[in-house]
């Protein structure tokens, strides 16, 4: 078996303090995503899964910084990478979908000009060359009418179909990896499992492994093979997917599906259950982490 493609080490964000230590958000995070694999990253709001994949795309949001650790991606370390190549890589060999396309879409171009452009910037086709790529790149996102929704400006288009433009550019380069943050969590229950399988249909096509970002168990469970559970900054499970549904093993993991609202219980309950769990867990204690990271490949 191949090694992974991206491997993580003790990856520490956080701000900068001229008068002590730096204030970490994210501390010593490790782990690794095979390639083609889905790897699932779950936590709650505030837990650093976001600052983590935009620290790996080289993006961190300021005052944020890469404090240590190291992001093995064939051979060379993305962490210590001079912006010029990391550029080149990003939205070809590594790319990235948000929760909120608008955030990444500009207005005032329209899509076809938009994703045409990632065939001219990284595969170096004219313009006329890449325009009906860009229209066939729609066609593969299952875009209705793909010529006229290529002259159409972002705001013409429903959420649903901007997720699936934003796909579109993200998987123009065919690259080997897609970070995808909550890329469903402002869609409707309907088209969020639409966009779901899209994902999941396009990268097995294509061989894309992908890091998937999300507060969401359910949509972790549906799509993942690998999962890492964060919180506080911190990785405190990783495990097979399966067996992190079926024997969790850290307590805050076990709380966080505790808190799953079942078939037939109130709509506040679950949430209830995790306020309870908030309370009675010592998140500062040292043993809050690390004590529950199972190795790929050994029995869970
Ligand atoms: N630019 C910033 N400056 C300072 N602190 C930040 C900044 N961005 C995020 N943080 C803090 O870092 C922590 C992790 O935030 P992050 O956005 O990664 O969480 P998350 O798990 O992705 O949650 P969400 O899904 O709500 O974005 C939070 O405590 C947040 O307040």
């Amino acid at each position: 078996m191949s090694g992974p493609l991206l491997d993580i080490r003790s990856l520490t964000i956080g701000i900068p303090n001229r008068a002590g230590p730096p204030l970490e958000i994210v501390r010593d995070l490790s782990f690794d995503i095979m390639p083609g694999e889905v790897f699932g990253l779950v936590g709650e709001s505030g837990s650093g899964k976001s600052a983590s994949a935009l620290a790996l795309m080289g993006l961190n949001r300021r005052p944020l910084t890469t404090l240590r650790g190291q992001a093995l991606y064939g051979g060379q370390d993305l962490l210590a990478m001079p912006r010029r190549s990391m550029r080149k890589l990003r939205g070809n060999r590594i790319s990235m979908i948000f929760q909120e396309p608008m955030t990444a879409l500009n207005p005032l171009a329209r899509i076809g000009r938009q994703i045409a452009e990632m065939f001219v910037l990284h595969r170096g086709l004219s313009w006329s060359e890449a325009r009906p790529r860009a229209v066939e790149a729609l066609a593969a996102v299952q875009v209705p009418n793909p010529e006229d929704r290529a002259r159409a400006y972002p705001h013409q288009l429903s959420g649903g179909l901007r997720q699936r433009v934003m796909i579109a550019m993200a998987m123009a380069c065919r690259p080997d990896l897609l970070i995808a943050d909550e890329p469903t969590t402002a869609l409707d229950v309907t088209v969020q499992a639409e966009v779901l399988r899209l994902i999941r249909e396009l990268c097995e096509r294509e061989g894309t492994a992908v890091l998937l970002i999300s507060h969401d168990l359910g949509v972790i469970a549906q799509m993942c093979q690998r999962v890492g559970v964060m919180a506080n900054g911190r990785l405190l499970e990783l495990r097979d997917a399966r067996a992190l549904f079926t024997d969790p093993r850290h307590p805050y993991t076990r709380g966080l599906l505790a808190a799953l609202p079942r078939l037939g219980s109130r709509a506040t309950e679950g949430r209830h259950r995790l306020a309870d769990l908030d309370m009675t867990i010592d998140r500062n204690a040292p043993d809050f982490a690390a004590t529950h990271l199972i190795p790929r490949g050994e029995p869970a």
